[in-house]
């Protein structure tokens, strides 16, 4: 059985991790059996559901999620979403918000992996690899699957979300770690912080209002909820985060992309950088100075060009003394090893039946 939790604010680590089915990652419902009551689109609304009893349209209630028509013949109703971000999947998240007289009984997920641009046909002629197998829900829920065993480790472009047999599903969160095909980094104008390329947020002071992984996101934040945002602070520190790098390269720009941040921009951010490979992070010294520390303006894109030539792992954003960041970009290559390692975490993540 799936665990229950009221909300997702205190669910299991996994669901920090990114939502690779997301829209605001490109995620597509690309294909379902109906949508008769409500469009399949909503599954991957970045937003939570939201709901207004008594919102008659020509087909029936307004529901923000996914709802076929009662089904008078055998089958089962079904979805299939390509995942904004490729990657290994660490859990699955089936929420049934709203949905009390009208959820599906039992859902299932399967995943697949393909290269290049298919089509629907082509898709559902995948070899599917079972996430979750037929598991019953409840109606007005977040149902929590994690991910177990052989397909755990594997590198996943598409998922198929199974209504047994129908009925609405609010939305479908597909957590995990990206896994980007390497083929497509091969340049010099790479950002090697950005999600989409496989850079994450490691650790961080403080996430009171957003999460620090919202600064790798594609295209530009909408809004100050989209950046990452701290709590005030009242003592003499600072905030800080740090990005493990989609692969050992070397940094030459940085963007620190204030937006949306009016009144609560830092005064000032400063970069260093650490290459785990051959220093220990905790050790002192082992971090050197990329971007020394500088003033910033409320609400601006600033774009540095980094002198230091050094290959890096990870890098340490400070802000001071508190405030967030929209975007926190970070152009350079992949260095020789940093494109290697990448190289063999697609291979071993890309073998087995779908591979
Ligand atoms: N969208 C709907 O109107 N759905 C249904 N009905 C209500 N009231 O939600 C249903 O499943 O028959």
């Amino acid at each position: 059985m799936p665990e229950n939790p009221p909300d997702g604010s205190n669910g299991p680590e996994w669901t920090n991790d990114p939502d690779l089915a997301s829209r605001r990652f490109g995620g597509t419902v690309m294909w379902a059996t109906d949508e008769l009551f409500a469009e399949k689109e909503n599954l991957v609304n970045p937003w939570p559901p939201r709901h207004q009893p008594e919102t008659f349209g020509p087909k029936g209630q307004v529901y923000d999620g996914w709802e076929t028509r009662r089904r008078r013949e055998p089958g089962d109703d079904a979805a299939v979403v390509r995942l904004g971000l490729p990657g290994i999947v660490s859990g699955v998240v089936v929420d049934t918000a709203f949905f009390k007289g009208n959820y599906p009984p039992a859902v299932s997920v399967d995943a697949c992996a393909l290269d290049g641009y298919p089509g629907p046909e082509e898709v559902a002629a995948a070899d599917w690899v079972p996430l979750v197998t037929r598991a019953p829900v409840a109606g007005h829920t977040r149902a929590l699957f994690p991910i177990e065993g052989a397909a755990a480790d594997r590198r996943f472009t598409h998922v198929r979300l199974t209504m047994h047999p129908d009925g609405g599903v609010a939305r479908l969160h597909v957590h995990g770690s990206p896994v980007p095909d390497p083929r497509l980094l091969d340049t010099d104008a790479l950002d090697l912080a950005a999600l989409e390329n496989g850079g994450r947020i490691v650790g961080c002071s403080d996430m009171f209002y957003s999460a620090p992984d919202n600064m790798l996101a594609p295209g530009l934040a909408a809004h100050q909820a989209e950046g990452w945002e701290t709590a005030r602070r009242r003592d003499d520190g600072n905030d800080w985060a740090v990005v493990r790098l989609a692969g050992a390269g070397v940094v030459r720009f940085a963007d620190l992309d204030t937006s949306n941040l009016r009144g609560n921009a830092p005064g000032w951010a400063a970069l260093r950088g650490c290459d785990t490979g051959s220093a220990d992070p905790a050790e002192p010294g082992s971090w050197f100075d990329l971007l020394p520390r500088t003033r910033l303006q409320p609400d601006t894109r600033h774009r540095f060009v980094l002198p230091e030539r050094r290959e890096v792992t990870h890098v340490r954003l400070d802000i001071f003394p508190d405030g967030g960041m929209a975007r926190l970009r970070l152009f350079g290559g992949l260095t020789e090893r940093g494109r290697a390692e990448l190289t063999r975490r697609f291979r071993e993540s890309s073998a087995g039946p779908t591979g």
